[in-house]
């Protein structure tokens, strides 16, 4: 595939100096170099946790040409409106007309949530919508190699933006980068870089952090852009597609590319021990649909039911957790595979946007305001992102730096046999917390 990469910037930021460690007396020996790490850059304020939600409109395709629909849907000027019918309005962080094209909608959603994966939050991308309303073509994970450069996606414009910025930083810190892919079919979770794995093998389980994991998928290491390229053509292949009377080639599972990034700050030329873990989870989702306009029989019926159940199930989360009714009461996640896997994502420890797409034909209209409300609702919901710091490794170089400092001491013992350990802990731990 040939793709132009954007040149990469020469010059790179001087690392930020190291914040000053409060409380130690000027008589004990100096922390290690690395023990406690500058904030990533970009740092990004933590206050930005809510939701976002955009709508792209498509254009009319042949099929609704032929038939001569007309578009329902109109557009405000400030691109935050849209009007369904006469006179439904709505308003969202962004609304793409048709014409708006796939490089304006990556730079609004998701150019700012890869650069605050590189400062180590979680991001999520979810594009949702009826069958044929333009989720893969907006997420670009099918496939890319036949695609002229505007033409192409938010997974292999991410994937760039994501080597870019390493490359940029590749003086403050190291990285290491996986990937993973899966898809929910009929409720069951496949590893698409690994068909051969069985779906039993493979859970969706709480680490001790409280972070949602997938056990039995197997993440590869990637180690530049063509290679993750291929492993996220290499996925879609297995994805589960299907012809209905909606779409020709319809995803009829829920696909899920994850990028992983590691890294570890470089300080004074050494590698720091704690480690920085960021997800980013791209999801294209099944589109939701009306049996009898797709035509759905037997097997495309059944795909179609447990579709629209995954789809009802994460509509009951994000009515859980935006209604204001509703908050503080249980959510469910745990109705369905999709929403488990989403927990992180909606309402945790991620910044999270929705595209949410539609078609403007007037045959599509009850579908189209469908999705315009159930995008409304997310628009509240509010998530709570922090850098993932690994804290088993600084609490560990916490410790070391502890000891060393114990070991200074000639007499740690007071007068009445008090053991004053304690008490350098307490002065000598400087908050990892962020
Ligand atoms: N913004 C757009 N500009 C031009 N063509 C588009 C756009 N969005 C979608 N299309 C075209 O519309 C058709 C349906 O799009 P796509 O397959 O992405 O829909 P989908 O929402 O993923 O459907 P499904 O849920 O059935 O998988 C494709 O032929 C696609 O190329």
């Amino acid at each position: 595939m040939t793709m132009a990469m954007a040149p990469l910037h020469p010059e790179k930021a001087p690392s930020p100096p190291p914040p000053a460690l409060s409380g130690i007396p000027p008589d004990l020996p100096p922390a290690p170099a690395n023990s406690l790490p500058p904030l990533p850059q970009p740092y990004v304020p933590p206050e930005d946790s809510a939701v976002r939600v955009a709508v792209r409109a498509r254009p009319l395709i042949e099929k609704e040409i032929v038939e001569k629909c007309q578009e329902c849907v109109s557009y405000s000027q400030d691109g935050r409106q849209i009007v369904i019918g006469k006179d439904r309005r709505f308003t969202f962080d962004y609304v793409f007309p048709p014409a708006v094209g796939q490089e304006d909608v990556y730079n609004d959603c998701v150019k700012p949530l890869v650069e605050s994966c590189i400062a180590g939050y979680n991001a999520t991308v979810l594009a949702y919508g009826q069958t044929g309303s333009g989720k893969t073509h907006t997420m670009g994970c099918g496939n890319n190699t036949s695609l002229l450069e505007e033409e192409l996606g938010i997974l292999p414009r991410a994937i760039r933006q994501l080597y870019e910025s390493i490359e940029e930083r590749s003086n403050q810190a190291e990285f290491l980068v996986k990937c993973a892919f899966v898809e929910i079919y009929n409720e069951e979770v496949k590893d698409l870089l690994h068909p051969d794995t069985p779906s039993k093998l493979i859970s969706i389980r709480e680490d001790a952090n409280g972070d949602i994991i997938l056990a039995g998928v197997k993440e590869e290491v990637v180690t530049n852009f063509d290679s993750m390229i291929r492993f996220l053509e290499h996925g879609s292949v297995f994805r589960t597609t299907g012809s209905t009377l909606m779409n020709e080639q319809s995803s009829r599972s829920h696909a899920i590319f994850t990028m992983i990034v590691e890294q570890r700050l470089i300080q004074d030329n050494a590698v720091a021990t704690d480690c920085i873990t960021a997800k980013f989870h791209l999801v294209d989702l099944a589109g939701s649909e009306r049996a009898k306009r797709t035509g759905a029989v037997g097997l495309r019926f059944k795909e179609s039911v447990t579709i629209n159940c995954g789809l009802l199930a994460l509509g009951n989360v994000i009515s859980a957790l935006g209604d204001e009714r509703k908050r503080g009461h249980h959510v469910p996640y745990r109705e369905s595979k999709l929403t488990r896997l989403l927990q992180d994502s909606l309402g945790g420890n991620s910044r999270t946007c929705m595209i949410a797409c539609i078609s403007t034909a007037d045959t599509n209209f009850e579908e189209t305001l469908n999705t315009l409300k159930y995008a409304n609702r997310a628009r509240n919901i509010q998530n709570k992102p922090v850098i993932n710091r690994d804290p088993q490794a600084a609490q560990l170089n916490q410790l070391r730096q502890e000891v060393r400092v114990r070991s200074k001491i000639e007499r740690p013992w007071a007068d009445d046999g008090h053991c004053e350990f304690d008490t350098f802990i307490l002065n000598y731990s400087p908050s990892y917390r962020l």
